[in-house]
């Protein structure tokens, strides 16, 4: 909404869903970030009993709700996020827009459906915006033909990581969202970074010339009578999400040999390592979207627990196996043990001092090969 907007007294609730990896969370932090004064509330769905994206949305005190533990398009009732909506809506909370980040495996259909079956009388259905990884959009679809319903009754489509797609990728992908029979503008963006109007505006569009490509709940209904087994085509059926936490520090080489040698059908990764000794002073947050890893330093807060934290999510998988293996890259070192001391290996820390400093610093190397450098994800 433009400052100058008269203030509606609905607010528009956006759903903001996309692949797993797509950029949701990314392209919610810059929203959250070029906010130009409006109050956002967020909603975020996280699949996988650790809140992950709770913990890397930065949003604003008291109004980052989370929805743990599940798909929320498989919630039986929608109860859970109609109180959410109601804390959100109520008129303290001054918000001009309540965003949903769906689970990278929610069905956003599903969740539209439920905004508009809503009974609070405060909010709005305010529009579907699609995040598209453009560098894995043709392997996504592959496994996943149903991304073309989702195209199809997007209102936005945001082609994200066109860093890692080339022209013409990109221009298949254009014609994809054209085919699919959607008529949503489709915006290419690097880390999300898209007009926040452009989220706003599809938030704010009226219910007027533009009613065509906004779902109706005839729509909605109509097409769940369409599907012949209801909830059985939902993606995340065959995915499978394991969750790790260890107080112990991870061995980074043990690490990177678990991470270089993941299996095919192991899609995303993400969360939080701490490295002990091998970097006392930063939290690695770490995303593996296919093939692509990414570490993400950053200093550990004021009397944070320096936790690991992890969510694997895919198809095929061997949970048990998985989360074994992982068990086996804790370290044995007592956190705030050894080589916490000045002088610790690090990311813009002073060079080893010790022969045992430069022992962990060489540790570090395989991970700071996949550091994100500085002004990739800036905002
Ligand atoms: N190269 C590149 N990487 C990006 C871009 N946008 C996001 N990423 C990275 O992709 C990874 C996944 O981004 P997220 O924003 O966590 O994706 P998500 O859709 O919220 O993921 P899920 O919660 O698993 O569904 C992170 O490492 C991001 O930094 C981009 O435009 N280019």
């Amino acid at each position: 909404m433009s400052p100058s907007s008269p203030r509606s007294p609905q607010i528009p609730v956006v759903v903001l869903a996309g692949f797993l990896g797509s950029g949701k969370t990314t392209l919610l932090n810059h929203l959250l970030r070029h906010r130009a004064g409006n109050r956002i509330g967020v909603v975020v769905n996280d699949f996988g009993a650790i809140e992950i994206d709770a913990m890397t949305v930065s949003g604003q005190v008291g109004s980052t709700v989370s929805l743990g533990g599940g798909c929320l398009c498989c919630a039986v009732d929608a109860s859970e996020l109609d109180t959410y909506l109601e804390t959100l809506t109520r008129p303290a909370a001054r918000l001009d827009v309540i965003v949903i980040e769906a689970s990278g495996l929610a069905e956003p259909q599903e969740l539209v459906r439920m905004i508009l079956a809503s009974d609070n009388p405060h909010i709005v259905y305010g529009g579907l915006v699609e995040v598209v990884d453009a560098a894995e959009f043709e392997a996504t679809r592959q496994r996943h033909p149903e991304i073309d319903r989702h195209l199809a009754v997007a209102d936005l489509v945001v082609l994200n990581k066109t860093d890692r797609a080339g022209d013409a990728e990109c221009a298949r992908i254009r014609q994809a969202v054209t085919d699919s029979g959607s008529t949503a503008a489709v915006v290419p963006a690097t880390y999300g970074r898209i007009d926040p109007e452009l989220l706003l505006d599809a938030a704010l569009r009226p219910d007027g010339d533009e009613k065509a490509r906004q779902l109706t709940f005839e729509d909605l209904y109509l097409e769940e009578r369409a599907e012949e087994d209801g909830h059985g085509d939902h993606l995340h059926t065959a995915y499978e999400s394991v969750d790790f936490a260890s107080d112990a520090p991870m061995d980074p080489r043990r690490l990177m040999g678990f991470l270089d040698s993941r299996p095919e059908g192991l899609y995303r990764i993400k969360g939080y390592v701490g490295f002990g000794a091998g970097d006392p002073d930063n939290a690695y947050g770490v995303h593996a979207v296919g093939r692509f890893l990414r570490f993400t330093p950053r200093p550990w807060t004021r009397g944070e627990p320096k936790r690991t934290h992890l969510v694997l999510i895919g198809s095929g998988i061997d949970a048990p196996a998985l989360r074994k293996e992982l068990e086996s890259c804790r370290t044995t070192e007592e956190p705030g043990g050894p080589g916490t001391g000045p002088g610790a290996p690090g990311v813009g820390t002073p060079g080893p001092e010790t022969p045992q400093d430069a022992a962990h610093e060489r540790a570090m190397w395989g991970v700071l090969r996949y550091v994100q450098q500085p002004g990739d994800d800036a905002a």
